[in-house]
């Protein structure tokens, strides 16, 4: 009777310790604000001097819109930030953004975020985020 008892003890003991802790949010996983504001800055700086992408830029506050971008990968990540920007087809309608511009800046973004060292279940996570705004972010 007490080895049953103690083998039954051992047993649920086990089966807490086992239990899968959730897992922390795409936001954590990525490298939290810091990361994310490093792949905003770096991302816009190279698709805002790219001669493929370059002419969207111009006379933009890039300051302004590197903070928009942070805090809107920060809030898709599951971040708790504030994002106060404009929606994504209201923000690109005027920019007639084409897909070959869409598809540079994925490119940039993807490049970045190796570069960086974020992993790459992350990185497909995030970017499996963004390509369903594609559809509002490309107007040609
Ligand atoms: C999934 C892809 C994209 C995301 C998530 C994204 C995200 C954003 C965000 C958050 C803003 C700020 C909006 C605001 O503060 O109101 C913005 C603005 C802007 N985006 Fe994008 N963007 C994407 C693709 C592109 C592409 C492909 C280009 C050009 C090649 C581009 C060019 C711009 C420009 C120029 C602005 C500033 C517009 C202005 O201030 O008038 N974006 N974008």
């Amino acid at each position: 009777m007490r080895f049953f008892v103690l083998t039954m003890i051992t047993a649920l003991c086990l089966g807490c310790v086992a239990q899968p802790k959730p897992e922390a949010a795409l936001f954590q996983r990525i490298g939290g604000a810091p990361m994310l504001t490093r792949i905003s800055n770096q991302t816009l700086d190279i698709v805002s001097k790219d001669p493929r992408t370059s002419r969207s830029f111009e006379g933009v506050k890039m300051k302004t819109l590197k903070e928009s971008l942070s805090n809107f990968l920060c809030v898709k990540t599951g971040g708790a930030c504030v994002y106060e920007g404009e929606t994504m087809k209201k923000s690109h309608a005027d920019l007639h953004i084409t897909t070959a511009e869409f598809e540079v800046m994925v490119d940039v973004l993807r490049e970045r975020l190796d570069a960086n060292g974020v992993g790459t279940k992350e990185k497909n996570e995030l970017l499996k985020i963004l390509a369903p705004m594609k559809r509002d972010v490309v107007s040609n």
